[in-house]
């Protein structure tokens, strides 16, 4: 009898055994249709190898498989992508899967209207309709209804034609397909440096072999460019490429740039898909007919039959890093999907992660450099400003040096950035009156005051309410302060200033659409704009050639909290939002406010100096045995009862194993203790790169048991702290 070991798209689910019915042909990879108790759930069936653990049910107490569904089958590769993103990030297989099936509706199989279109055979009767329709369609094609609008004639005049013989059925895909980008519709000419770069990336393309590259190249050097010439030849050569970029506000420049090289935009996947978009990508990726594709993280998952590259953009950003549901790493997974897929990886960025450079200096990853900016555009200046000698004046937050500055810019009719890396209007409001501060009722954190919709949000988890008028605790009118900047009370400061510039806020509350993002670069491009002042949305991608002034408002900001990467990341956000100066032909100056002038990170930016950064924060690493030497991973339990959340996390703390090289810290209530209405405890555990921590962990919270109420989640390789 024909069994079939299926994972279920059912996250508390193992994978469980059907009896594939006669008649059906179902082999590992297909998507499937299985009944659970009373429902059916889509799945997809399984290696039996993979889970050796299962019990295998004796043959007369399966169930049939109820449908193989007309969408291509799982690769393979794809499936050992699955198993091992769920084996290191200790997820359950099926969560996993669900990134793969990301779309419900495209498994629904191919859907097909029918369209008309001429035969060239005319009527034997005509009328004057009929002969005004069949003038005005021509041999165009379409729905009776879209025919009938072209031809200016209603859908009954139509039919008849087609009884007549005059149109003819066709039946045609509700998935228009997407049109090929082709390598050779506008090639630039590369500079030598580039031109070396690309060889090689092509060079491995061509190879289909893995090839991990870190392509470091300052801000300005054309990396784009480069890797562009990679996916050309992934093109040529039959593949599909995938480039992941950090935001999807990012996208729509990248889209612009595409269709300017290679005369079509690429096929675009984030979470803002309509369904039947979603729908048309998935069908296409599935069917090797995407080309290039371009997402946010979730696009790594999907099930691609024949990739030939992945690019990650921006690859040392923090956004590849998912916080819920499955806690993994867009950049590792990529890498892990071109080594068992065997193709290259272009991991590019001008300030890579110190994890990326100590794989390039462990000889994993090749590093391809380049060292200056294209057509001979200098590195912008960058001065530190002092704000305890040199601050800005009572309740301003723009220094007397930067004001200069920017007055000078406006006067030369070039633009400046502000950079600040807060929305909103304030990050706290307090009554004046009795000390109340506003708080979110379902996290623990500040509303912050967003002035232009006159409202306080969390940024946690949303929560807003309307901008108060009195104290809500003594009732005090106008008693209300706003405590601390955010980039409104900026730009409101910037308008005071020169209330004759034009002022743009570049956030993810004003540029929350792609179209919006698309209008923004345009104003700022066509030079509607003078002064752009934005959060770290603004810091990285953009090409402005006219700006060249930037101002760091607060460099200080990223390095309170002190977590692991603190430094790391402000240097990063600093190094990118500076280079945003200076693009074109004039050169960019860069000024950054700071409290703390004489702190490494600060002193390597002024200095100009990432490699001393860069020596210095991976000694630092070293000493502490943190990342990339030794490993972290944390387990985060959160309940909505504080007693439950509290007494599980004792239970797994008490619980810890004796391990040589690791250590349990905590468990202690999280910095962010509520979120959502959750009470959060978190415990960290440190080790050495020698522990298998994944099966430490495994073995650890398998024999434990707590409420159902209480979520118990881990994280590896952790990027928040919080
Ligand atoms: N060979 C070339 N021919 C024409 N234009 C080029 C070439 N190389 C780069 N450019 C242009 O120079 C500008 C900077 O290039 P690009 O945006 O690719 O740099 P980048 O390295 O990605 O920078 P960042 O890291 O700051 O985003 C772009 O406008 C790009 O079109
Ligand atoms: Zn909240």
């Amino acid at each position: 009898m024909a069994r079939a070991r299926v994972l279920l798209l059912n996250a508390a689910l193992g994978p469980l055994d059907y009896r594939i019915p006669h008649g059906m042909t179902a082999r590992p990879g297909s998507i499937v249709v299985a009944p659970l108790g009373p429902r059916q759930l889509v799945g997809v069936v399984w290696d039996e190898e993979s889970f050796p653990d299962v019990e295998t049910v004796g043959d007369n107490r399966l169930r049939n498989l109820l449908e193989v569904l007309d969408a291509p089958p799982l690769p393979e590769t794809l499936r050992r992508l699955i198993e091992w993103t769920a084996d290191y990030y200790l997820a359950p297989p099926a969560a996993v899967l669900r990134m793969a099936l990301a779309s419900m509706s495209a498994l629904e199989g191919t859907r097909t209207v029918i369209e008309y279109r001429a035969t060239g055979q005319l009527p034997d009767r005509m009328t004057e309709q009929r002969t005004q329709a069949m003038e005005r369609i021509g041999d165009r094609q379409g729905l009776v209804r879209e025919l009938a609008m072209i031809g200016g004639v209603s859908d009954t005049v139509i039919r008849g034609l087609v009884k007549a013989g005059a149109f003819e059925p066709i039946e045609v895909s509700v998935d228009t397909p997407f049109p090929e980008p082709d390598p050779a519709h506008a090639p630039p000419a590369l500079s030598d440096q580039q031109m070396a770069a690309a060889t090689d990336m092509a060079d491995a393309v061509r190879a289909h072999e893995f090839a991990p590259f870190l392509l470091d190249g300052v801000t300005g050097s054309g990396k784009t460019e480069v890797y562009f010439e990679a996916i050309a030849a992934a093109i040529r050569a039959g593949k599909q490429t995938l480039v992941l970029l950090p935001e999807i506000a990012l996208t729509e420049p990248f889209l612009e740039r595409f269709e300017k090289r290679f005369g079509t935009v690429p096929v675009n996947w984030h979470s803002g898909l309509r369904q039947s978009e979603r729908r048309r990508a998935w069908r296409a990726i599935a069917a090797g007919e995407a080309r290039v594709v371009v997402g946010a993280r979730s696009a790594l998952f999907l099930p691609y039959p024949n990739l030939g590259l992945i690019v990650v953009d921006e690859a040392h950003e923090a956004s590849f890093k998912q916080e819920e549901g499955v806690h993994y790493h867009a950049r590792d997974v990529a890498v892990m999907r071109g080594l068992i897929e065997h193709f290259p990886v272009v991991l590019a960025s001008a300030t890579p992660a110190i994890e990326t450079r100590h794989q390039v200096d462990l000889g994993r990853y090749r590093e391809i450099k380049l060292p200056a900016r294209f057509g001979g555009a200098q590195m912008p200046d960058i001065e530190g400003i002092n704000l305890l000698t040199d601050p800005p004046e009572r309740g301003r937050w723009i220094a007397p040096p930067l004001v200069v500055a920017m007055e000078e810019v406006l006067a030369k009719g070039e633009q400046s950035l502000l950079f600040l890396n807060r929305r909103g209007y304030a990050p706290l409001t307090l009554c004046r009156h009795c000390g109340y501060r506003f708080q979110c009722p379902n996290c623990t954190s500040w509303m912050v005051e967003h002035r232009l919709t006159k409202r306080l949000a969390c940024h946690h988890c949303g929560h807003v309410i309307p901008a108060p008028r009195f104290c809500p605790e003594c009732k005090e009118e106008d008693s209300l302060v706003a405590c601390g900047p955010g980039v409104e009370r900026i730009a409101d400061e910037v308008k005071a200033l020169w209330p004759q510039a034009r002022v743009a806020i570049a956030t993810s509350d004003t540029l929350h659409s792609p179209a919006r993002a698309a209008d923004f670069v345009k104003s700022v491009e066509a030079g509607d704009i003078d002064i752009i002042v934005g959060t770290q949305l603004i810091t990285k991608g953009y090409h402005f050639p006219n700006l060249t002034l930037v101002g760091v408002i607060d460099a200080d900001l990223g390095l309170e909290g002190g977590d692991l990467r603190a430094s790391e990341r402000t240097f990063q956000q600093i190094m990118q939002v500076a280079g945003r100066a200076g693009r074109g032909e004039k050169p960019g100056h860069v000024f950054i406010q700071t409290r703390m002038p004489d702190a490494e990170v600060i002193q390597a930016l002024i200095a100009g100096d990432s490699e001393r950064f860069y020596l210095i924060e991976t000694e630092n690493r070293r000493r502490a045995n943190a990342p990339p030497f030794g490993r972290f991973a944390a387990i985060i339990i959160s309940s909505e009862d504080s007693d439950e959340a509290a007494q599980t996390a004792r239970l797994i703390g008490k619980s810890a194993p004796q391990v040589e090289g690791m250590r349990v810290y905590g468990p202690a209530p999280a910095p962010l203790s509520v979120l959502r209405g959750r009470h959060r405890h978190r415990l960290l555990i440190h080790a050495t790169r020698q522990v298998d921590i994944q099966s430490v962990i495994r073995e650890w919270l398998g024999n434990l048991v707590w409420k159902s109420t209480t979520r118990v989640a881990v994280d590896v390789d952790p990027y928040s702290f919080m």
